[in-house]
């Protein structure tokens, strides 16, 4: 679905992505897992078609006209719009048709209650329910989410992770950002593990403990220390 050929961004001189080489398949489920500043977040906006490498390229394989949903790291959503609003306002300008997958997603994630809420009024958890609701309205084929949990309470979590396991074994690619390894060990992603701006390995969520780190940073040998711990 995605095919990464050499993929190198450069910044004020500053490489922040080098020779990245990997492939999305159709209903994989990955995490771009590294410490901050990695290049995890630019990463994710070359997937998405936002920002364009220097060098190298992404290629998207899809026959559907819309086929990325983006869910950013910072809550876009409109104040003074209620959540029902919102999702149609994002319905028509995708022209999303379907009503059944939308009121899927809203049983799905429990925000039915605050459908009539304008956004100013919701907690920043709940925000992040409808960020993720307006990201994926149209129902992608590829989706990418960028820390789409911070600040998600452990039953908000479980509801958006229910229907983000049940759309990937439905076929839906994820691929998603995360700080919080409940999150990793609830999706059980391949982890490409990303260290100042280039991709170490990829490995399955299950063998992580065989991850070879040499040459590696000092963080992302602790991050790996920390968590797999615990696995
Ligand atoms: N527009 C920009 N101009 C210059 N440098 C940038 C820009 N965007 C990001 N960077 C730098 O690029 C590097 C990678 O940033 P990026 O946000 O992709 O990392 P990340 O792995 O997502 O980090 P975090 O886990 O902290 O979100 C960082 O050093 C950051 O300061």
């Amino acid at each position: 679905m995605l095919n990464l050929q050499d993929v190198t961004y450069k910044k004020r001189g500053k490489y922040l992505l080098s020779g990245i080489n990997g492939h999305v398949k159709l209903g994989d489920c990955i995490t771009l897992f590294g410490p901050n500043g990695a290049g995890k977040s630019t990463l994710l906006k070359i997937m998405a078609g936002l920002v364009k490498p220097t060098k190298g390229k992404c290629q998207i394989e899809s026959s559907s006209k819309n086929p990325i949903g983006y869910v950013p790291q910072q809550v876009a959503l409109f104040e003074g719009l209620t959540v029902k609003d919102q999702l149609a306002y994002y319905q028509k300008i995708t022209k999303q048709k379907s009503d059944t997958f939308l009121n899927d997603m809203i049983q799905s994630l429990g925000i039915e209650d605050i459908l009539h809420k304008r956004i100013e009024q919701l907690s920043g958890g709940m925000q992040r329910k409808v960020n993720l609701a307006v990201g994926m309205i149209h129902q992608p084929e590829i989706l990418l989410l960028d820390e789409a949990f911070v600040g998600v309470d452990l039953a908000a979590k479980y509801d958006m992770l229910s229907w983000l396991n049940q759309l990937n074994q439905q076929g839906t690619t994820i691929v998603f950002i995360t700080h919080d390894w409940y999150i990793i060990n609830s999706l059980k992603p391949t982890m490409w593990v990303l260290d100042e701006g280039q991709l170490l390995d990829q490995v399955e969520w299950n063998s992580i403990s065989y991850l070879n780190l040499n040459g590696g940073s000092r963080s992302l040998q602790k991050m790996f220390d920390v968590n797999v711990a615990n696995h």
